[in-house]
């Protein structure tokens, strides 16, 4: 673990971007910017930067990093135009494998959610499944936009911690 930190804090930030810029889905401009807290001393401590940066921002880039995520089982879905990290997440999650029925009802809720807070139901697919996220998303569609603005980013934290893991797990090894 500390020879993999050590790596990591060496890495030029063209390299450190191409490893991590997509743990906030579509937002590399925050991998970016966390590269000046080197050197970390764990990877709970890049995570924990990660977090900082997005709790400073004001509530609009925070709205704007939930709408940097594609629908579950929307579009990107069925045009095979996911993120390699969203397609997994979401297939582990079922989503790629809802009957006719279930995909109208999730993309109507999806659709009402988008309606009602301008940004998309977000949620860590792979805590969940396909019976939960449906749960969650009817549930969380009476909520009032702010609570839903916070709950949604702590899914974006979430989601981030996954993706690190898997990255220092598995890739990070083969790709540093
Ligand atoms: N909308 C949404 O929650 N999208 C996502 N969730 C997740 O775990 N991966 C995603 O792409």
């Amino acid at each position: 673990m500390n020879m993999e930190i050590a790596t990591v804090n060496s890495l030029p930030y063209e390299d450190f971007v191409n490893i991590f810029g997509n743990v906030v889905e579509k937002c590399p401009i925050i991998t970016a910017a966390v590269w000046s807290r080197r050197p970390f001393v764990n990877m709970g401590a890049l995570e924990a930067a990660i977090s900082e940066f997005i709790d400073a921002l004001p509530e609009s880039g925070k709205e704007g990093i939930l709408r940097c995520h594609p629908d579950l089982a929307g579009r990107d879905l069925h045009s095979g135009t996911l993120t390699r990290e969203s397609q997994e997440e979401q297939a582990r999650a079922g989503m790629d494998g809802l009957d006719s029925t279930e995909a109208s009802h999730m993309a109507r809720l999806n659709d009402e959610y988008k309606v009602r807070f301008g940004f998309p139901f977000v949620i860590c697919a792979r805590m969940n499944n396909k019976a939960t996220i449906l749960q969650q998303l009817s549930e969380r569609l009476r909520n009032e936009r702010a609570l839903e603005r916070a709950l949604g980013i702590e899914e974006v934290k979430k989601i981030c911690r996954l993706r690190l893991q898997g990255l220092v797990l598995i890739d990070a090894p083969n790709k540093l």
